[in-house]
């Protein structure tokens, strides 16, 4: 509704022609907010790499960067407000109220639209988790915004609006949205997608308490209880260090294995390309890309993957990419840092066996001392 493409724009005047005059009750709406995620008090380190984007946005333009903590009362919500300091906030907005012990999406939507009206921010920023993409669609929807999903950069451009950054039609085009007249202006990341910024010791210069005025009476869904998924904790693919990963070269759901052998003696997480998904080959949580995870491994093992923009979106911020493929014009040659041309089925294997006998001996070392 409120947000205007790159590519929607009328030809006669560009953006311009398409942005009034913020209306007056807009004018107000000043600095940058990152909503900082936590659940059961573990914060999403997400939020942490939103602070870094959030930032260098509220550098540019010369204003605040506010954390914003909605949980139950006690420590691990201070804590978060606290720690939001050592990744760059100059303020924190904290909502302590034991009516948010669980997520639901009623009183999150209300804590936050709450603070929105209250404190006016021109620029919101939320993960692309599971409650953040939940909490950010509701409190766009009520506050009558525009929201920017899965975006992959965001700026500031002359004029002061958030160029919100996203690829489009599949992958294969990236187009920058704009919410021009309306505030405040909402973006969504998906993890691992912006760097995490080096924590710096820093004392809790401002937080602001706002008590939220809501009773369980008024909330129409209920907690019952909390059972994790069974799947929820065994893959820490988006934050691993080393990730191996298999595509369709493999040719087959067993040779899928060779991948998983692979990661293992490195102490690698596995992943792959999204039709071993389709097929049933390798689970949901373990794909790559733009519609799996994003990764930001120091080294990325590629083997049998064509390396489709949708599959290097995920990956291209490897510090290392390695690809094994039969094919010397396979797209990922384009952008891997080292190009084996070989058949994956042999070499993983090698590779497997060179590692373990390199590294084995040295962990079995480090067991003994
Ligand atoms: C909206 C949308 C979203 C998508 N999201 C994602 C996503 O999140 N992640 C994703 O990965 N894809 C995604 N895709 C699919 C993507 O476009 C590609 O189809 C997919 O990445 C291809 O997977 P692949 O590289 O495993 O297979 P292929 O493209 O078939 O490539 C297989 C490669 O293996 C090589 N090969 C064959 N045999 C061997 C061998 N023995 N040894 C070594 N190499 C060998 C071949 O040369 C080839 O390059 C998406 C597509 C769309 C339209």
């Amino acid at each position: 509704m409120s947000n205007v493409t790159k590519a929607a724009m009328p030809a006669v005047g560009g953006r311009a022609a398409a942005k009034r005059e913020l209306p007056e009750h807009f004018k107000a709406y000043k600095h940058v907010w990152v909503f900082v995620e936590q659940e059961r008090g573990q914060v999403h380190p997400v939020s942490w790499e939103l602070m870094g984007a959030g930032r260098r946005l509220a550098d540019k333009l010369k204003v605040n960067l506010a954390a914003i903590v909605i949980g139950p009362e006690g420590e691990a919500t201070r804590n978060a407000a606290l720690e939001s300091f050592c990744y760059g906030a100059d303020l924190s907005y904290l909502v302590p109220d034991n009516i948010l012990s669980e997520y639901r999406n009623e009183s999150y939507t209300k804590a936050l639209t709450e603070l929105v009206n209250a404190y006016k921010p021109e620029i919101l920023l939320l993960g692309a988790t599971t409650l953040g993409r939940d909490l950010a669609g509701s409190v766009a929807t009520t506050l009558l915004t525009g929201l920017t999903a899965d975006c992959t950069e965001l700026d500031v451009d002359a004029d002061g609006s958030l160029a919100a950054t996203r690829p489009t039609f599949g992958g294969s085009l990236l187009c920058t949205i704009y919410t021009l007249n309306y505030r405040p202006q909402m973006a969504t990341v998906r993890p691992r997608v912006m760097p995490m910024p080096e924590r710096v010791e820093r004392d809790a210069s401002r937080i602001v308490i706002h008590p939220l005025g809501l009773i369980e009476d008024d909330i129409v869904t209920k907690v019952l209880s909390f059972i994790p998924d069974r799947d929820s904790e065994t893959s820490n693919l988006a934050y691993a260090d080393v990730v191996v990963a298999g595509g369709l070269g493999l040719g087959s759901q067993d040779n899928f294995h060779l991948v998983r052998q692979l990661a293992t003696v490195l102490g690698a997480e596995y992943g792959c390309s999204r039709p071993l998904v389709q097929k049933g080959w390798v689970s949901t949580d373990r794909q790559i890309g733009q519609t799996g995870k994003t990764i930001r491994p120091k080294l990325y093992i590629a083997a049998g993957i064509s390396g489709a923009i949708q599959h290097r979106v995920g990956v291209e911020g490897a510090d290392l990419i390695v690809a094994i493929n039969t094919d010397k014009n396979a797209p990922i040659f384009d952008f891997a840092h080292i190009a084996i041309i070989n058949d994956a089925l042999q070499l993983l294997p090698a590779l497997t066996a060179a590692f373990r006998a390199r590294l084995l001996p040295h962990s079995r070392a480090r067991i003994a001392s």
